[in-house]
């Protein structure tokens, strides 16, 4: 099916305790303007994807909130405060409805492409389907068709959780969209391919990047 058909859910954690892994790549003080650049730039490029209708943000964290919904996204609370699969799944299966058809994916995705979102949406089975992160292992994008629970297994090793529990893996040619950012080495990576514009931005403006192609962001501990 072709379309605006898929409402997009991102969770959100508290910018204060998110990211805990990339700690370091930028002085302590622009941690969290980091972290919510790559929210505003995910929820930019889910909400310029073709396939998709809606976007909500499951969200207790109110910086991110407000920027999310200053760019069109709908903000729910994080309910019911018990982790990013009981995030996801309120966000999907209550907050929007199994209804619908659902697409979960990672605030943390700065380099996604809304044609690679697009293209991946439009490989999905009407049960669930899962797009596995670059290494391979982790997941970033789960989806939902109408009438099907979300079932989000995210964590170590999320990509085979998923895999196991009857969800289809979808591939494609999508580095942006595989591209989450959890450590420095990931942030690097993300500027090769192209970050989005407030990503870019922030790392310009600390002087760990002359554009996107190219980057200075400091090492830090691996994957
Ligand atoms: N609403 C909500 N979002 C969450 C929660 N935990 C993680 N997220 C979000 O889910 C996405 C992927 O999460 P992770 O990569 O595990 O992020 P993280 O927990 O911030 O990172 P680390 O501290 O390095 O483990 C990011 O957009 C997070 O903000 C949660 O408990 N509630
Ligand atoms: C939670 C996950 O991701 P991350 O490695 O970004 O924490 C996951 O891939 O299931």
């Amino acid at each position: 099916m072709s379309g605006a058909d898929w409402t997009a859910v991102i969770p959100v954690k508290r910018l204060s305790a998110a990211k805990s892994r990339l700690r370091g790549a930028v002085p302590d003080a622009w941690h969290e303007a980091l972290a919510l650049a790559m929210v505003r730039d995910t929820v930019t490029a889910v909400g310029a994807c073709e396939q998709v209708g809606g976007v909500v943000v499951v969200t207790d964290d109110p910086a991110a909130a407000a920027a999310a919904s200053g760019l069109g996204a709908r903000v729910v609370a994080d309910s019911p405060a018990a982790g990013l699969n009981e995030a996801m799944s309120f966000g999907a299966d209550v907050a929007v409805g199994a209804g619908r058809r659902r697409a979960v994916l990672a605030g943390d995705l700065p380099a996604l492409r809304p044609h690679e979102l697009g293209a991946a949406l439009l490989s999905a089975p009407a049960g669930r389907g899962f797009v596995a992160d670059a290494a391979g292992t982790g997941t970033v994008l789960l989806t939902a068709g109408p009438g099907t629970p979300l079932g989000p297994r995210f964590g170590p090793g999320s990509a085979a959780a998923h895999a196991a529990s009857g969800a289809a893996a979808l591939t494609g040619d999508w580095p942006g969209l595989r591209q989450d950012v959890d450590t420095p080495a990931d942030l690097r990576t993300v500027l090769g391919l192209g970050a989005g514009e407030h990503t870019c931005a922030l790392l310009r403006d600390l002087g760990l990047a002359t554009g996107c192609g190219s980057t200075r962001v400091p090492a830090g501990p691996s994957r």
